[in-house]
């Protein structure tokens, strides 16, 4: 299993390209598009509602609630393909994880914001092992205090991202928007809720 490890100060980065091979990813994709019930939440901003610009579900283990952007969801069991995805990512990062928040990007136009994972019912430092299925996206890190240390990454079909250490403390992420004709994108981040 090839690793790569961004090399950034106050973050702990690791990158699996190929974690799931080809086969596998779009197995997945295509159950993930097909058997899951997506919603599209709402957000409050100044104020305001809007629908968030992608679809989500969450998983995870009994009387697990977890509070994202400022919503409080209760999660769904976990159906047998993600328990799959989940050991896999246990076994190799071994770290436990107990919920899985599950992003659609239905096209280029769907994205999520800056923000950083930094909840503080996933503990102090937050480890977040995220999968990524589908159209290749660019996904953005920048320092919160240092604005001149950002970071590109390519996150491709079948690959995992691991985020640990102080990453959620000293840095945000985003995943943009392209003007690019991508197709749709399923990303699942494994998280712990203690
Ligand atoms: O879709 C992605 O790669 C990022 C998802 C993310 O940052 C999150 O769910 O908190
Ligand atoms: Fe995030």
């Amino acid at each position: 299993m090839s690793k790569k490890i961004i090399e950034l100060p106050d973050a702990c980065l690791e990158y699996f390209p190929g974690f799931f091979s080809q086969e596998e990813s779009d197995r997945y994709l295509g159950y993930f598009l097909k058997s899951i019930e997506w919603q599209q939440d709402k957000i409050k901003m100044f104020g305001k509602e809007f629908l968030q610009p992608r679809l989500t579900a969450l998983f995870g283990e009994k009387e697990k609630s977890y509070t994202y952007s400022g919503i409080t969801m209760l999660p769904e069991p976990f159906p047998s393909p993600i328990l799959n995805i989940k050991s896999k990512c246990e076994e190799i990062l071994g770290e436990k994880f107990n919920i899985c928040l599950l992003n659609l990007y239905r096209n280029g136009s769907d994205s999520m914001g800056w923000h950083a994972d930094d909840e503080r019912e996933l503990g102090k430092n937050p480890v977040i092992a995220s999968v990524s299925f589908g159209a290749e996206r660019i996904f953005h890190l920048k320092h919160q205090k240092d604005p001149s240390l950002r970071e590109k990454l390519v996150l491709e079909n079948g690959s995992l991202l691991l985020m640990a250490g102080t990453t959620q403390h000293f840095w945000k992420h985003q995943l943009p928007k392209t003007k690019k004709k991508v197709g749709p994108r399923v990303n699942l981040t494994f998280r712990k809720v203690y």
